[in-house]
């Protein structure tokens, strides 16, 4: 069952279209991504699903509900990350949470939150004194408290360092495995490999790809990525004549292709052919990050 449904998504700024006809439905207790490169339209999709921004056109639905006309009700379901600005300075962490918990009718109890959140060291500390990280994990939880079935969670790890990082994964894990249903905003394709079921891939305003990771990965960059400094130079168009080639790119003497099995064995029957040495050699499964990079260069061009 779909729990949010964005059907022909339109949003201009000053006459600027920055959404474009943006479409995806997130099933229940899914994890959805929505990846793109700065400035895609990525935020301004999500805030027109929290009902924070009214569209321009097209049609959004949070469990059936239109989020800027029903707004409170639809408050009730979705939980969001806040802003900066919108909590004060002199509110401790403590005060900040049961502030929150007691805006709802049945709140999460905030101290197991607070646990897992490593916030139970700080909870006497000043918001305007928390670190960008502690502030991060604050916000997790504040959109955690009022127990929501869907959660959007907006750069989620952004300022936190790598271990803060892995446990918030981990969080975001177990919050799916309750049930509740997870939009997740990245620039981290780590992140996005590791948590996300779907990924749409948003670029320009416009939904470039929409698939799983491993579909997003085969479907773009080949699925292999072989590279190797060659002891010759080779001819760029018998590299560009390898059969399944997805991509060719050449840096500081290495070359690094994209394609299938194919490519992989057809590049060494061309090294033996043209008596050229591959040094550090490398064969790899792509990584969404090769993914990413093709979806969005293909756009560009
Ligand atoms: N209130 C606004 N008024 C005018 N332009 C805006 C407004 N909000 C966003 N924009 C512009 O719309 C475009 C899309 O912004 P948005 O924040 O949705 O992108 P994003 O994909 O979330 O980017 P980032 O990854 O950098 O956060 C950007 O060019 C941004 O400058």
């Amino acid at each position: 069952m779909s729990v949010i449904e964005v059907t022909d998504l339109r949003k201009s700024y000053g006459g600027r279209t920055v959404v474009d006809d943006v479409s995806f439905t997130v099933d229940e207790g899914e994890i959805f991504g929505i990846l793109g490169p700065n400035g895609a339209g990525k935020t301004t999709t999500v805030e027109c699903v929290e009902g924070l921004r009214v569209p321009d056109a097209g049609r959004v639905r949070v469990t059936g509900l239109d989020p800027v006309a029903d707004h409170a009700r639809v408050a009730r379901v979705l939980g969001a990350q806040l802003q900066e600005s919108e909590l004060q300075d002199k509110l401790t962490v403590r005060e900040a949470l049961e502030l929150y918990a007691a805006l709802y009718d049945k709140p999460a109890d905030w101290r197991p939150l607070a646990e897992r959140l490593g916030l139970t060291a700080r909870l006497t500390t000043r918001f305007g004194k928390l670190s960008g990280g502690q502030k991060q994990r604050l916000f997790i939880a504040l959109a955690l408290i009022g127990n929501p079935r869907i959660v959007v969670l907006d750069e989620l790890t952004t300022g936190l360092d790598p271990r803060a990082r892995r446990d918030t994964w981990e969080l975001v894990e177990d919050v799916r495995a309750n049930g509740v249903t997870v939009l997740l905003v990245t620039h981290f394709m780590e992140e996005a490999q590791r948590l996300c079921d779907r990924i749409a891939v948003i670029d320009k305003g416009r939904v470039a790809a929409l698939d799983t990771p491993a579909g997003l990965i085969r479907r773009s960059a080949g699925g292999t990525v072989i590279s190797f400094t060659p002891s010759a130079p080779l001819d760029d168009r018998d590299l560009n004549a390898l059969p399944a080639l997805a991509s060719v790119a050449h840096k500081d003497g290495r070359i690094t292709l994209s394609g299938t099995d194919e490519t992989v064995n057809a590049v060494i029957t061309l090294l033996a052919r043209s008596h050229v040495t591959a040094h550090q050699l490398r064969v790899s499964d792509a990584t969404l990050d090769d993914a990413f990079l093709d979806l969005t260069r293909e756009e560009a061009a």
